[in-house]
């Protein structure tokens, strides 16, 4: 019973046949390969406009190399407080641009709240040399702690951007679980709502490795370019990362897997509501759930092949922990079960 994250979700067999029925023969290298440019061009068809597509490695260099994209000396990036790009990517987003600060905006539940980041932006406006300048603003769809913001949350939080002339960042390691969950077009779920730039991750939901900076404004496409290299991110056998978005959304395995990894997170849910044992936190709206349990109950579980870890309690949760119990993260994925997930909901009834 894996639940500790989608980090531990092997690749999707389709995905991995993908892999492999593109391991032969010979292709340019470095992104400009047949099968490169064929995705691009999905991505372009998915997004309803042309972007401009970045392969990376991981979900931190997508967030760091995308904040990097709009950098300028003394720039702050504002984003959620307890943000990834804040709490789990060791300052990547700083060392990247060279410097650029993180200032955190509060919100509940992992969502910026658009009142503190109008305040907090709005106090460097003016510019005040010794103080810095306003460069990006960043969400993240799902959250951190698998919250969505919906469309008219995303079109508020941009509008505050446009007016201090920034953009905005989505940082979507989970972009497939927010777009299922809201049943909405990629199209609607960013540009046409004032996204900007886009961390696209495919990694947590079923591929081996492959994460994409999807860029609307393609202005920034040549510097962004020149920042990838520099930031050792230009994968030589670019094809591998190809050939795994090419899988992803053939047929719209991406949307299934993530309405599966979804389902099963609801369904974990449910089985917690059901326990005598534990309480559900909040209701999850994508692939992420947490609880609160008694560490001795969850010791147990863990101890019955239950991977799953303990979570600092985010800002706006205003259920009870006792000093016996603990807010639990678990995070489902293409490859948990239904038996999986019953099996760990009879333990904990
Ligand atoms: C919300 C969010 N953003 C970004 C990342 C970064 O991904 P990576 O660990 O591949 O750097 C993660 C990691 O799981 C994440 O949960
Ligand atoms: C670092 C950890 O939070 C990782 N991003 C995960 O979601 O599992």
């Amino acid at each position: 019973m894996f639940f500790a994250s989608d980090n531990w979700a092997g690749a999707h067999p389709n995905i991995a046949a993908g892999l492999s029925a593109n391991a032969g023969g010979f292709s340019t290298a470095y992104g400009d390969g047949a099968l490169d440019q064929a995705v691009y061009q999905r991505f372009s068809e998915i997004f309803e406009r042309e972007v401009a597509v970045f392969f990376v490695a991981t979900g931190t260099a997508a967030n760091s190399l995308a904040l990097t994209a709009y950098n300028k000396p003394g720039g702050i990036s504002f984003a959620h407080r307890e943000s990834h790009v804040i709490e789990d990517e060791c300052g990547a987003p700083v060392y990247f641009s060279g410097g650029s600060r993180l200032h955190e905006i509060d919100g509940a539940l992992g969502k910026i709240d658009p009142h503190n980041l109008e305040r907090t932006i709005g106090r460097f406006a003016p510019e005040i040399v010794h103080w810095g300048r306003p460069m990006a603003v960043s969400i993240t769809q799902s959250t951190e702690v698998g919250t969505i913001y919906g469309l008219d949350e995303i079109e508020t939080i941009a509008a505050i951007a446009k007016r201090y002339s920034v953009p905005l960042h989505m940082d979507g390691a989970r972009f497939a679980n927010a777009l299922v969950a809201l049943d909405t077009s990629p199209a609607e779920m960013t540009w046409k709502r004032g996204v900007d730039i886009l961390s696209f991750g495919g990694t947590k939901n079923g591929c081996w490795c492959a994460e994409a900076i999807v860029l609307f404004d393609l202005d920034r496409a040549r510097e962004l370019a020149f920042l990838r290299k520099r930031a050792a991110q230009l994968f030589s056998k670019s094809r591998f990362v190809a050939a795994q978005f090419e899988a992803y959304f053939k047929d719209g395995l991406w949307l299934d897997t993530a309405r599966h990894a979804n389902a099963m997170a609801a369904r974990l849910a449910a089985a917690i509501e059901d326990s005598a044992t534990a309480k559900l936190a909040w209701l999850p709206q994508a692939n992420e759930v947490f609880a609160v349990i008694k560490k001795a109950e969850a010791e147990k579980l863990q101890a019955a092949g239950a991977a799953f870890y303990d979570w600092h309690k985010p800002h706006g949760f205003d259920g009870h922990i006792s000093e016996d119990e603990l807010l639990y993260r678990f995070v489902t994925s293409f490859a948990t079960t239904a038996d999986e997930v019953d099996r760990f909901g009879q333990l904990i009834a």
